[in-house]
């Protein structure tokens, strides 16, 4: 089941896409003719998880066939893929055509979209220069971080009173501690999976435990969801690490276990994701069924995509994939990476600042 055509940008890549695809379906590479990464059919189920496990040897065969130089072949891949979900930067005057007579409402992802990937979660720092770039957006639109960290965590890397919170993966949302906006809802808290506290500590101690032994193996409490980093951890080991998590949610059924980039994680089987949260905050805003708003979304990572496909539903605003390898994404535009995702934010205030100025002239 090797996929010899795919796309990697590096080896940790190829093996995080090779293990999420053993945990997916893998009739889905074969879905188009683009190669692609599989993101979606959620939630990963401890079946899987052993199935990946299976799978390293498949992983390795992926590893071996991963081009160190790009083919030909992956240039097309990515050109048709690009043509697909072309550049917000690129589209940029055109995105903001649809803007003009709209509330724009910003939505950004930390990890992977504000922050470059790191080895380190807890060294995930904001450069900033972004740092600035989200201060202005936030004076322009009312601005939200949604987040697979726990909020607290995501606040002190952000570091913004001004903005809306949405931590563990939405789980928990927060409105701005500073008046700067006056719009909506400011003393929104929004906690779904209140109930379920007690027992995310209870298997956070479990998995600490459990986990000790597996060198790399890095457990990040997020409060209403765990995240089990692998990052850090040797591929021989990956199959025992998925093992002992399975082995821990056979006992908490009301768990669930998903994946993001090089990490399990463990959410309550509540209906709520970083698309509910959208919603939450939307409707926090005064926009519920308005006409006059374009929220746009900016994110990375799987979990992403709930969100994108809330916005393609609801058939206004639009999401951007951060990503320099094409994946199978609901959102419309791409950014390569971090540093783009800057200077799009940069290129919003000044045409923000842009369309004031042609207010008053007028
Ligand atoms: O929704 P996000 O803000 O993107 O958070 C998703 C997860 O991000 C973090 O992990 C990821 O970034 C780390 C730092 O660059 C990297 O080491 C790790 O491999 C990535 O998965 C965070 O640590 C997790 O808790 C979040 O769920």
């Amino acid at each position: 089941m090797t996929n010899p055509n795919a796309v990697v940008s590096d080896t940790q890549s190829a093996i995080a896409m090779a293990i999420t695809a053993a945990v997916n379906s893998p009739s889905l590479f074969s879905r188009t003719n683009i190669t692609l990464f599989p993101r979606n059919k959620f939630p990963v189920t401890t079946k899987n998880i052993e199935t990946a496990g299976k799978n390293i040897a498949w992983v390795e065969a992926m590893r071996a066939s991963s081009p160190t130089r790009k083919s030909s072949q992956d240039n097309e891949d990515k050109k048709a893929w690009i043509m697909k979900h072309p550049s917000a930067l690129g589209m940029f005057e055109e995105i903001m055509s649809a803007a003009k007579t709209k509330q724009v409402v910003i939505f950004l992802d930390y990890d992977g979209t504000l922050s470059p990937i790191v080895e380190n979660p807890d060294q995930a720092y904001m450069d900033p220069e972004m740092r600035k770039a989200v201060k202005n957006v936030a004076k322009c639109f009312p601005t939200a971080i949604v987040s697979g960290r726990c909020r607290a965590k995501v606040c002190n890397f952000v570091r913004l009173s001004e903005l809306y919170y949405a931590g563990s993966h939405g789980m928990d949302i927060k409105g701005p501690s500073s008046r700067k906006h006056q719009q909506g809802n400011q003393n929104v808290l929004c906690q779904p999976a209140k109930e379920f506290l007690p027992m995310m500590a209870e298997v956070y101690k479990i998995l600490i435990e459990k986990t000790k032994d597996i060198v790399g193996a890095n457990v990040e409490n997020n409060k209403f969801c765990l995240s089990i980093h692998y990052r850090c951890v040797k591929e021989q080991s990956w199959s025992d690490l998925a093992q002992k998590v399975k082995s821990v949610l056979k006992n908490y059924p009301k768990l669930k276990l998903t994946q993001g980039r090089m990490v399990l994680e463990i959410r309550p089987t509540i209906k709520w994701d970083k698309g509910r949260a959208i919603e939450f905050l939307m409707e926090s805003l005064g926009y519920t069924n308005s006409k006059d708003v374009l929220p746009i979304y900016i994110g990375d990572d799987r979990t992403d995509e709930d969100a994108f496909k809330v916005l393609r539903k609801q058939g206004q605003g639009f999401g951007i994939l951060v990503s320099k390898i094409p994946k199978e994404t609901e959102a419309v535009y791409s950014l390569q990476e971090p540093l783009e995702v800057m200077y799009f934010l940069q290129r919003l205030v000044a045409w923000k600042r842009s369309t004031l100025h042609s207010h008053e002239r007028v």
